[in-house]
């Protein structure tokens, strides 16, 4: 399968990691044409965002509502519908079994596409084994990669120091949706396995997902953009 045409500016997905509507409105306002497709997460969802996630794409943006889904497969499934009816992109589930089959199933017909969180970017090897898993980072993210794959789902959401070991796996069937996305320079926060957005580009990433380094820019539309920037270089 020949690698997924997407247009260089859809690669970054910005974070609207902000406590209200009015936040985000004025963040998109400011981002302007550097941003086309967004990302809405915990925060804004839970204060009253999910409506706006509409309006987006209404607007014309892309939208990629991350809830990370995980409960019984019938409460799943009902969850992917609402989420469809909002002419979303991508919504996140996490890797598990049940959870990935009732979301697959449920998002069918619809243009929803559902990535699997394989292990949060905010994990290391020994953040796995305090929470009883036995394998590491890398083994892990690989065998929910390929489960992930054999049950339909159509993307991944890892870190991009995995990216290039999973286009081993999944070729170009499976997107490749990478937070951990530090520029030059950037603080790291809580993030552990981080990578510029050009390496990330060059492993083999398909979106770039961006939060902290936008949202907290003295200029965010200067960030975006150099941001697009550093991925269209890494692409040319
Ligand atoms: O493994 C994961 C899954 C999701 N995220 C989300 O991405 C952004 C990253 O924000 P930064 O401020 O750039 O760190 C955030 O919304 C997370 O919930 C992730 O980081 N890792």
């Amino acid at each position: 399968m020949q690698p997924a045409k997407i247009a260089p500016r859809d690669r970054l997905i910005v974070a609207l990691d902000l406590p209200s509507v009015a936040a985000a409105e004025a963040m998109i306002e400011k981002l302007g044409d550097s941003v086309t497709f967004y990302k809405i997460g915990y925060q804004l969802a839970y204060a009253g965002g999910l409506p706006l996630a509409k309006q987006l794409a209404s607007r014309g943006k892309k939208v990629f509502v991350d809830l990370k889904l995980h409960d019984i497969g019938n409460t799943v499934a009902r969850g992917v519908e609402s989420i469809a009816s909002l002419g979303a992109t991508f919504l996140t589930v996490h890797a598990y079994p049940q959870t990935m089959k009732a979301a697959v199933e449920a998002r069918a017909g619809s243009g929803l596409k559902i990535l699997a969180v394989t292990v949060l970017t905010s994990y290391d090897d020994s953040d796995l084994h305090a929470a009883g898993y036995r394998l590491n980072v890398s083994d892990l993210v690989e065998a929910r990669a390929r489960q992930a794959q054999a049950l339909g789902v159509d993307g991944l959401v890892s870190s991009p120091e995995e990216a290039a070991a999973l286009r081993g796996i999944v070729g170009h069937q499976m997107h490749l949706v990478t937070p951990g996305i530090r520029p030059a320079g950037s603080a790291t926060g809580d993030q552990k396995r981080i990578m510029t957005p050009a390496r990330a580009i060059a492993a083999g990433a398909d979106y770039l997902v961006v939060g902290r380094p936008v949202m907290e820019a003295a200029d965010p539309g200067a960030a975006a953009e150099a941001i697009q920037t550093e991925i269209a270089q890494a692409l040319a």
